[in-house]
């Protein structure tokens, strides 16, 4: 039976170790913090469950929605049945939507394209000829992972309010990286896998229970049955080679899965286990997500979310209606000029754009207002990150990597970090990852 130590609880190290569970071998889950989850986490406050941040996923997230299946929380997600988008301007009144019909890719979302109320029609008429020349990139080149997203819709006759009003809309949020300082592959992949080639992949879907008892708990729960052993508080400082296998405070392991992040990585690999530049983890950088959580005194939202254009908001979602009120969180993505702005700041900027954009909130009392930072909530998709992304197999026998930020090809997301772990076992096992269906039916 190998014996193999998962070094990092979040997504990635615990669906490596899951699988690696399932497949007979004796596994050890060693994280750092007191719970599993990594960047999934939620926390008691005011006797409410706050999650670290919204968190969404889209139909096409297959890997993810295996997981939640054996994890036995399928249920615990709301996922919509079509594409629907609100989005909301902080100028004018009105709602703009995007969302599908029933038909095939891509006249799935031609119509809502040609109405979306935020364009001109010329500009409505370019974003479609965007779209449909989208879909002919080739995400797996490495000039075209060096080319900028912004510099391509430029070129693609996409002006500074279609980019603000479309493309930043979807891509802000899923990317963590404005159009400019996104790499052109990666962007493709969201657009290509998550809107244009499956009429269904958009389909958005969200928790309906903290974070941390849908990922954390779960699975803490799962790999226990699986016979795997978890130990918290349990951070891995050193790792050595010793006897063809690796040891890890004093225990010897076959094969080690490193799935922590890239900081982490770096300082934990041992020299040249991996062919990256030298300063590759800082090359890859980080990005912070900024969460702003209100709780007003009435319903202002009867939407599950919107997202905002002509204003400071980017998507506002319903945390839950209360008996005396409503529990909102704004999620700002790319949020390098927010993160270390004063909570009061904050609440002066960002409490009278939920007034303008929603109008139940224009009087309504805010009762509660705080605020949840990720300084380093994913890396930085930056053009050209793709040389700095390693796969799961390293140079050294039985080391092994995994996380978002590995070379999934996605950006920093749950799926990413869900399929990294997945190509972590697969090389611990010596097998070709099972392939993966882009979009789930
Ligand atoms: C605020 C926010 C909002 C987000 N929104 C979305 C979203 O809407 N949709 C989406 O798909 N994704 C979203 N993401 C991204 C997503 O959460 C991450 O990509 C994913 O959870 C990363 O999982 P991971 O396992 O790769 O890494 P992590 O979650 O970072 O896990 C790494 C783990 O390793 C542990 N660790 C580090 N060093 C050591 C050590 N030496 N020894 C032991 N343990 C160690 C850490 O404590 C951590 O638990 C969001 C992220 C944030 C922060």
């Amino acid at each position: 039976m190998k014996r193999v130590a998962v070094v990092g609880g979040g997504l990635a190290g615990i669906t490596a170790a899951l699988e690696l569970a399932d497949a007979g071998c004796a596994v050890v889950l060693l994280e750092g913090r007191p719970k599993l989850g990594g960047l999934t986490h939620s926390f008691e406050r005011s006797g409410r469950w706050i999650d670290n941040g919204q968190h969404v996923f889209l139909r096409c997230c297959t890997s993810y929605l295996r997981l939640l299946d054996r994890l036995g929380v399928r249920d615990q997600v709301h996922l919509q049945r079509r594409l629907d988008v609100p989005v909301l301007s902080g100028r004018h009144s009105g709602v703009g939507r995007i969302r599908r019909n029933g038909m095939p890719a891509p006249l799935h979302l031609g119509p809502a394209l040609l109405s979306y109320r935020w364009l001109t029609v010329a500009e409505r008429i370019a974003a479609v000829r965007a779209a449909l020349a989208m879909r002919r990139v080739d995400r797996t080149a490495a000039e075209v992972d060096a080319q900028s997203f912004g510099d391509w819709l430029a070129a693609h006759g996409q002006d500074a309010r279609a980019v603000e009003a479309l493309w930043e809309l979807i891509g802000i949020a899923t990317l963590n990286a404005r159009a400019e300082d996104a790499s052109l592959a990666v962007a493709a992949t969201v657009f290509q896998l998550g809107l244009l080639e499956r009429s269904d992949a958009a389909d958005i879907g969200w928790s309906s229970v903290p974070l941390q008892q849908l990922h954390g708990a779960a699975a803490a729960r799962a790999l226990t049955a699986a016979g795997a052993a978890v130990r918290l508080r349990a951070r891995v400082r050193v790792l050595d080679e010793k006897d063809g296998g690796w040891a890890i405070e004093g225990e010897t392991y076959d094969d080690v899965v490193l799935a922590v992040p890239p900081a982490d990585a770096a300082a934990l690999l041992p020299d040249g286990a991996v062919e990256l530049p030298g300063g590759w983890a800082e090359a890859l950088g980080s990005s912070p997500i900024v969460n702003a959580h209100v709780v007003f005194d009435r319903v202002v939202l009867d939407e599950p979310f919107v997202a905002g254009v002509d204003s400071p908001l980017q998507w506002v979602f319903d945390r839950g209606t209360e008996p005396d009120g409503q529990y909102i969180a704004v999620s700002l993505s790319a949020a390098d000029a927010l993160i270390d702005v004063p909570v009061a700041d904050l609440r002066d900027v960002l409490v009278p754009a939920l007034r303008q954009l929603l109008p139940a909130a224009a009087d309504a009392r805010v009762k509660e207002f705080f605020v949840t930072r990720e300084r380093n909530a994913t890396f930085r998709p930056a053009p050209g990150s793709g040389r700095f992304r390693p796969g799961a197999t390293t140079n050294r026998a039985g080391l092994h990597l995994a996380g978002a930020w590995t070379a999934t090809g996605w950006p920093a997301t749950m799926e990413g970090a869900v399929r990294s772990g997945e190509a972590a076992a697969a090389s611990v096992l010596n097998a070709a990852a099972v392939p993966v269906p882009d979009a789930a039916s």
